[in-house]
């Protein structure tokens, strides 16, 4: 049986596109980012879906509450959702990283490149020199939910609020395209992509609906 996956790029918030925000906390939807979440909410009435996750971060939540609420659905939270972790570069201005030869290699080699560690790691640490989320590790993530989700909900439709790069990254999965790759396609706030998954794998349907 098949479960189709309703992949949600949370509405937008006032930082977008100046801050880096990654897992940092208080980034709410403003006026307009609730009014992308409503009017996403009304498309997606026509859908009769049978489950509503979200990434724990406020941004997710609040665009999946309107969407759960006029299903008659509670919005379940599952970290495997969670933004990737981008360490010490979490809440940075755009401006602040760019010349940063880490941030310049992050976007033009995600394959093995990974974010700074948040905090300068104790002396001796087992963890020295290690640093933030790698795409590759997000991806192996929500590859893996995507599996478990459709295991545990065979003939399920579930809409999956999340970030950008986890749903590229489960976009590439599905597609078999290299994570470097990643700005080849667009993923804006409160778009929907639609992938089936099914024992013989996945299949993606559409990308980016409904972006402004
Ligand atoms: O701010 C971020 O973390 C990224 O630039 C975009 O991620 P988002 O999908 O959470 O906005």
């Amino acid at each position: 049986m098949e479960t189709v996956f309703f992949l949600i790029r949370h509405a937008s918030h006032d930082r977008l596109g100046s801050v880096l925000c990654g897992r940092m906390a208080g980034v709410t939807l403003g006026d307009r980012g609730r009014a992308e979440a409503d009017a996403l909410a009304q498309r997606l009435s026509a859908q009769r879906l049978s489950a509503v996750l979200s990434s724990p971060l406020e941004r997710a939540q609040e665009t999946a509450a309107p969407i759960a609420a006029r299903q008659g659905l509670a919005v379940t939270v599952d970290p495997a959702l969670n933004e990737i972790d981008l360490g010490a570069w979490s809440g940075k201005r755009f401006e602040e990283l760019h010349g940063d030869p880490a941030w310049e290699l992050w976007n033009r080699a995600r394959t093995h490149a990974r974010p700074p560690a948040a905090l300068p790691p104790p002396a001796g640490s087992p963890t020295a020199g290690s640093g933030g989320e790698s795409m590759a590790e997000a991806q192996t993530r929500i590859a893996a939910a995507l599996d478990r989700l459709r295991r545990a909900n065979p003939g399920g439709r579930l809409a999956l609020v999340s970030h950008a790069d986890l749903i590229k990254a489960a976009l590439a999965h599905a597609l078999g395209l290299p994570l470097d790759f990643h700005s080849r396609f667009e993923i804006s706030p409160a778009s929907v992509s639609v992938v089936v998954a099914g024992d013989w794998g996945l299949k993606v349907h559409s990308i980016n609906e409904g972006a402004a």
